[in-house]
């Protein structure tokens, strides 16, 4: 068996080369470019060759022979199954077929895409959308022909378009080489269309646009709303009826909040359901992107020392823990109808929380994932009132510098009783965690920035070393931390012997310090959920069945919250956050364990 290098965004991935078949008439070295559908870009064939795919194992297998290329539906889950049906002579079939399943034209044609980010004149596309996109284009994950249209109401020309983008671009530090040459070539790629998000006629003309630059070839689109949620319903209708794809796929990416409740959540799906079918809607939660919370699932289940553990016979608690270290500074108007149990914790936590506690899918496929989600979702009870502590910050003057309150805000109502920092305890109640407290805790304007899951285990039985621990024997249990940001690490509290004649024990840490393991900048989590939206890939996306499950845990408790019109605890700015934190974890025997030193 001889093996192949590919390359996959810009790495070099192992690919598989079998020697029973007999070499490939004619495509010695030939390039082959695979459709933006399949995650593998290009690759040099120099013989029959079973591919598949690194970054989701379960991909689909690719085989060329004789010159065609073929292709398999068989999924493949491993590299064992892998070599077994290949022996198993698998079915090869047409090249139509592969055509078919590649997206190429009848004459054999990569399509192209085209992505639309619709408010490209806003905060997120700046921030986070626009870089993410060159990224992806600086390590060659775009499909070879690609193009990205800005869609807002501000007038701009396309310069004026591309001078905004780029003041807003940077190259990895690890990615510096040809990079103004790249960004350059990029921006060349990136127009512009001013457009009211309501108007059909206004999307017609962005169509026209797209279909000159998209030519006679397949194309696929992809929208992007990167616009107030208010606007949401008019930018699908407008895109679906004037704007879609002709001939390819047409997505769109919708962003937070889905809604503020059960109620405007099915709402928004209906009224999206009208236009889109699920299929083609990416609801984003760019936690699911985050490297740490990608990892969360390979910790678990790829490590035999871990999933024995994952369950209330050994462990104690779990925390989901979210600290900003600034206010709602510029985000008030938003930020004052949701609070920061809707902006954190209903999605970013509770997705992080989902992904913890499942159980083992049936396989990577998205759809196994998001059922076990789901399963577990909805074994989980409604939060309770008494399970909550809220909290609001307030000014605070420190070295002579004054920071503001929430309610200074210009466009916060100065009574506003919308909570910046909540803690609650969710359970599940199944048989794997039956009266395992879940604990959530969110905030602005905390002394610190960090997003981290806790999971603290169980005392050790017996008194072997208990004399040794001190009095706090909850000092002494082991603690795993995966600490999501910043400054990615996956951390093992455990007990040791300090060195020496006498027998004094410490606490130290096995750790996985991803900037001392790994020299390579880790991608942002746009960069990974744009990509895999282009790709088809639904894992890390909401589907509908999931966000009714987290609503209905939420929901009631928010109702409840804003009729009895609950004042939540004030914390200065900068502080630790209110009190009745510690309360809450009280009440269940925890201990926040972000109040520990560790690193
Ligand atoms: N910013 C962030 O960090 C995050 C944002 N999100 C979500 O992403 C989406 C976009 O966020 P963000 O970029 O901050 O939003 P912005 O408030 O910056 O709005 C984006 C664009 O939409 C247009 N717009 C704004 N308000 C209105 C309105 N009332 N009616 C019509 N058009 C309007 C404006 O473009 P123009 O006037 O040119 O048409 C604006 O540039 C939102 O759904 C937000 O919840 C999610 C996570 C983080
Ligand atoms: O969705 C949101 O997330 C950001 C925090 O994202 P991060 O990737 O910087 O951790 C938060 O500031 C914002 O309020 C919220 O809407």
């Amino acid at each position: 068996m001889a093996t192949l290098y590919a390359t996959h965004c810009g790495s070099h991935s192992k690919g598989y080369a079998y020697s029973s078949f007999s070499p490939i008439n004619g495509v010695q070295n030939q390039r082959l470019a695979f459709s933006s559908s399949f995650p593998w870009r290009d690759v040099s064939a120099k013989a029959n060759v079973v591919l598949q795919s690194r970054r989701n194992s379960h991909q689909k297998a690719v085989l060329m022979q004789d010159g065609a290329v073929a292709t398999t539906v068989t999924p493949i889950k491993n590299e064992t199954t892998l070599k077994k049906s290949n022996d198993a002579s698998m079915s090869i079939p047409s090249l139509e077929e592969y055509k078919d399943f590649a997206g190429l034209d009848v004459n054999g044609n990569e399509p192209t895409v085209s992505i639309t980010v619709v408010g490209a004149s806003g905060d997120l596309a700046k921030k986070k959308i626009f870089p993410a996109l060159f990224a992806l284009y600086y390590e060659d994950c775009l499909p070879k022909h690609f193009t990205i249209y800005g869609y807002a109401r501000s007038k701009m020309t396309d310069a004026e378009l591309r001078n905004m983008v780029s003041r807003t671009l940077t190259c990895r530090i690890d990615k510096r080489e040809n990079c103004d040459e790249k960004m350059e070539q990029f921006l060349k790629r990136c127009f512009y269309h001013s457009g009211r998000y309501d108007s059909e006629e206004n999307f017609a003309q962005l169509d026209k646009k797209l279909r000159e630059h998209e030519g006679e070839r397949v194309s696929n689109r992809l929208f992007y709303l990167s616009i107030p949620p208010n606007i949401f319903i008019d930018a699908v209708r407008c895109a679906s009826s004037s704007a879609s794809s002709a001939n390819g796929w047409t997505r769109v990416i919708v962003e937070k909040p889905f809604g503020r409740d059960s109620e405007s959540s099915s709402a928004l799906t209906k009224a999206l359901k009208q236009y889109l079918e699920e299929d083609q809607i990416f609801r984003i939660d760019h936690y699911l992107g985050k490297e740490l919370v990608e990892n969360l699932s390979v910790l678990r289940f790829s490590n035999l020392i871990f999933e024995p553990l994952w369950s209330r016979q050994y462990i104690r608690n779990v925390q989901f823990i979210f600290s900003e270290d600034f206010g709602t500074e510029g985000r008030g108007g938003y930020f004052d109808h949701y609070g920061i149990i809707r902006d954190i914790m209903q999605n970013h936590l509770l997705q992080m929380l989902a992904l913890f506690a499942m159980e083992t899918p049936v396989s990577l496929d998205a759809e196994d994932i998001r059922n076990e989600k789901v399963k577990v979702l909805r074994s989980m009870r409604p939060l309770q009132l008494e399970d909550v502590a809220l909290g609001q910050y307030k000014n605070h003057t420190k070295g002579g510098v004054t920071y503001p309150a929430y309610t200074d805000d210009k466009t916060v109502p100065k009574d506003s009783l919308t909570p910046t920092f909540a803690a609650a305890a969710l359970f599940i109640d199944n048989a794997r965690w039956d009266g395992v407290p879940f604990l959530m805790k969110a905030g602005k304007a905390l002394h610190t920035k960090r997003a981290e899951i806790r999971v603290q285990f169980r005392h050790v039985p017996g008194n072997l070393y208990n004399r040794n621990f001190g009095t706090d024997l909850d000092q002494a249990t082991n603690e795993l931390v995966i600490r999501v940001q910043p400054d990615e690490a996956i951390y093992l509290k455990i007990n040791n012997k300090v060195p020496g004649l006498g027998m004094r024990l410490d606490r130290s840490n096995l750790n996985l310090h991803y900037a001392a393991r790994y020299s390579k900048e880790i991608p942002d989590a746009y960069e990974r959920l744009l990509l895999d939206a282009i790709e088809g890939e639904r894992r890390l996306f909401i589907r509908s069945d999931e966000l009714d499950a987290a609503w209905a845990l939420f929901t009631p408790v928010l109702k409840e919250l804003e009729e009895k019109k609950i004042v939540p605890e004030y914390y200065p700015y900068g502080g630790r956050g209110p009190v009745g934190a510690h309360y809450l974890a009280a009440k269940y025997k925890v201990r926040w364990g972000d109040l520990t030193v560790d690193q």
